[in-house]
């Protein structure tokens, strides 16, 4: 338990990770003597309003950037040693036994010396004695192997998870213009091969004949070897490590012949899974012959690989042999003469036969853990360099954080994602994050004022030259429906973006009752919003937990979970389903039907009851029944909620209490449906043409 509580009180330092020097110390000195004048330095806005301060340059973004500290590399030799730490009784017992076993491994050839001593009468010892030693040894060394193994494995296994999490961690908490420049099979190949590569550096080298093992019988040999026959041990321990050493790197240069068949391998699979999942297409164009020859090129090549591949593995085999052959051949030549000469006993050079195996063996491990830490290396270096030059969303990892604080949860999962990290600053967020008003405030707010937006000037962070919100003005009216309509790429989705505050205006504001949005961390943000697509995404778990991630943290009931299906006119089809509630949706819910898919978005949002609503063209997709259906629920979700509605439909526009047309980043007429075409503005040749009205 006292273990536990620790481990609690470094919660959210994998947040901190990411935060520490990322706060400009421009910020903190408004921060830190001003508690109590909360948001001073946190949000910026027109002079005249009490709570805003100096500007805050990472608000306000863009002149700013020199005085940016960017956040430290998310895997770094201070924050491996620190979570190797955590586990120094395993370690200190990996290495006592990585000691014993090397030290049996090592003692083995001078015992197969004594052996043969003994046998020839060289030696005066009882053969039972002899052999009682040794059985000993070959009963220790597989014992303590195991415990090294083991051990260190375990310890490797708690340190890669946590860094796992970090990570994962890590991407969750960027902008969301972070996930604009890197493709999702980018991150994934962080997470599973890049880190993958850090784990197997140790968990592949923890066998025989490599890593730690090999490092320490290379050493141990040559020392033993000079103890032995300190005439011997140069000439033979140079020749067997040159030629080991050569063997093993001509081994390691075939390494891209392996991986060219792996990727054969992956290309071939590749267009099985491409070829399948687009069955119907590739049946509908009368695809399916170039669908083989494709797929013929890829067995080819997969062939031609393999072929290649044997060829080199046979005569990596047989390198290893000749280096063994050329080592014993000197040894038998070299040893042999001393022996003849009298100066060097049997039993003695019996003993190097064996060291020659284990040095020769050992070298070539030796040279493929050094091939793979470059490769581990190499993928650290990617890592670090995908989070560098980026930053995380501070509003979003603070807010999160301080939830996190709040939570008396103690269990495995959390020491995960909080164990190890950096635990310094913790004051100085635990100040920051007072700055940012309370939860409860922030829904009491939403729920009675209205939701503004004040010359807001935008540009997407990757395109920062194309402004698409320029000086925009709009008041959401507390309780009622906007609908927001305007032609193609007028800013319609970035005003939604805006508002979900997934990106932060360049310039202006968003306010909610009057009080800037940004003084609420994301977390709390993300609450009070409700967005709900034309293309909702499921999770591929059940239609109730689906349904419950309304409210991510909480335990929710099954009657809630019914109630706001029902709701939401999806408890009919839901009971229907084989196994009701419990069904799995598939693949972002992919066995349920657009507009099931809909409504189970819809008694999602129902079941958050959040005060702000979005519908982004929720209705577009769907056919005239499947759309009543949805607009019943919509119009039931949609009940005394601040409501922006971008929509297509001539109905849903006219039913809304005022409609706002976006054009050139501005909203360039705001009314209702009457008022609007009595203007003959724009809006009212948007129905003209009938780009309005498609009912
Ligand atoms: N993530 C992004 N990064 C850069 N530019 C973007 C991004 N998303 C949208 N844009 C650009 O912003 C402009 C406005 O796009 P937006 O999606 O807001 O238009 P819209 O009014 O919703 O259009 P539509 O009705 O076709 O959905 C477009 O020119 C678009 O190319």
């Amino acid at each position: 338990m006292a273990d536990a509580v620790s481990d609690l009180t470094i919660m959210g330092d994998f947040l901190k990770t990411g935060l520490e020097g990322l706060v400009s110390p421009h910020l903190l000195a408004g921060i830190l003597p001003k508690t109590n004048t909360i948001s001073l330095a946190y949000v910026t806005g027109p002079a005249s309003d009490p709570i805003f301060g100096e500007t805050d340059p990472d608000i306000e973004g863009s002149g700013s950037q020199s005085e940016k500290v960017l956040p430290p590399s998310v895997i770094s030799w201070g924050l491996l040693w620190r979570l190797l730490q955590k586990h120094y009784l395993r370690l200190a017992v990996s290495v006592v036994s990585l000691i014993g076993c090397t030290t049996c491994t090592l003692s083995m050839p001078i015992y197969s010396g004594r052996f043969f001593e003994v046998l020839i009468g060289a030696r005066p010892e009882s053969l039972w004695r002899l052999l009682s030693k040794i059985g000993v040894l070959y009963a220790l060394e597989p014992l303590l192997t195991v415990i090294f193994v083991i051990n260190m494995n375990t310890v490797w296994e708690k340190v890669m998870s946590t860094l796992r999490a970090q990570v994962f961690g890590r991407v969750l908490i960027q902008k969301v213009e972070f996930f604009d420049r890197y493709k999702v099979g980018e991150l994934t190949g962080l997470l599973t091969s890049d880190l993958g590569s850090l784990k197997n550096v140790v968990s592949e080298n923890i066998s025989r004949d490599r890593g730690f093992r090999a490092l320490s019988e290379v050493v141990g040999t040559i020392c033993i070897l000079f103890v032995l026959s300190p005439q011997l041990a140069p000439i033979l321990g140079l020749l067997v490590l040159t030629v080991s050493v050569l063997v093993a790197l001509y081994k390691r240069s075939t390494v891209p012949v392996f991986k060219s068949h792996g990727l054969a391998q992956a290309s071939i699979s590749d267009c099985v899974t491409e070829t399948f999942s687009a069955i119907r297409t590739v049946r509908s164009f009368g695809g399916e012959k170039r669908q083989m020859l494709m797929f013929g090129n890829q067995v080819l090549s997969y062939q031609s690989s393999g072929i290649k591949l044997g060829i080199f593995k046979s005569v990596n085999e047989s390198l290893t042999r000749v280096a063994v052959y050329i080592s014993l051949l000197a040894l038998y030549w070299l040893g042999g003469s001393k022996v003849k000469a009298g100066e060097l006993s049997v039993g003695t050079v019996a003993s190097f036969i064996g060291y020659t195996f284990t040095l020769t063996f050992a070298v070539q491990g030796l040279v493929n853990t050094f091939g793979d830490l470059r490769g581990t290396f190499a993928a650290i270096e990617r890592i670090n360099c995908v989070f560098s030059g980026v930053e995380i969303d501070e509003a979003l990892a603070y807010g999160l954080e301080r939830e996190l604080k709040q939570k008396e949860v103690i269990d495995e999962n959390y020491r995960l994602l909080f164990n190890g990290s950096i635990e310094k600053n913790q004051n100085l967020n635990l100040r920051y994050m007072s700055a940012l008003k309370s939860s409860s405030n922030l829904f009491s707010l939403a729920w009675s004022g209205d939701l503004c937006l004040e010359d807001v000037h935008f540009s997407y962070p990757l395109r920062s030259d194309v402004e698409i919100l320029s000086g925009l003005h709009l008041t959401l009216k507390c309780g009622t429906i906007t609908a927001l309509v305007g032609s193609s790429g007028a800013g319609k989705s970035t005003i939604v973006q805006l508002l979900a505050r997934f990106y932060e205006p360049t310039r202006g504001r968003i306010t909610v009752a009057g009080e800037d949005v940004r003084t609420f961390d994301k977390s709390e943000w993300a609450r009070i919003v409700s967005i709900v697509n034309q293309e909702p995404v499921l999770f591929s778990v059940s239609v109730g937990e689906n349904i419950a991630y309304g409210l991510p943290d909480d335990n929710v009931s099954k009657d809630d979970v019914i109630k706001a299906a029902k709701a939401a006119n999806a408890h009919d089809f839901i009971i229907s389903l084989p196994q009701g509630y419990d069904t799995l949706v598939g693949e972002r819910g992919g066995l349920l039907s657009g507009g099931q898919r809909q409504r189970i978005a819809i008694a999602r949002s129902l079941l958050k009851n959040a005060p702000i609503l979005i519908l982004d063209e929720a209705t577009s997709a769907l056919d005239t029944v499947s759309e009543s259906l949805v607009q019943d629920a919509l119009n039931h979700l949609m009940k005394g909620r601040t409501t922006l509605v971008i929509a297509h439909r001539l109905s849903t526009v006219q039913n809304a209490h005022q409609i706002a047309l976006c054009s050139d980043g501005r909203i360039a007429e705001l009314g209702t449906h009457f008022e609007l075409l009595a203007k003959k503005g724009q809006y009212a040749s948007l129905v003209g043409t009938q780009r309005l009205a498609f009912e």
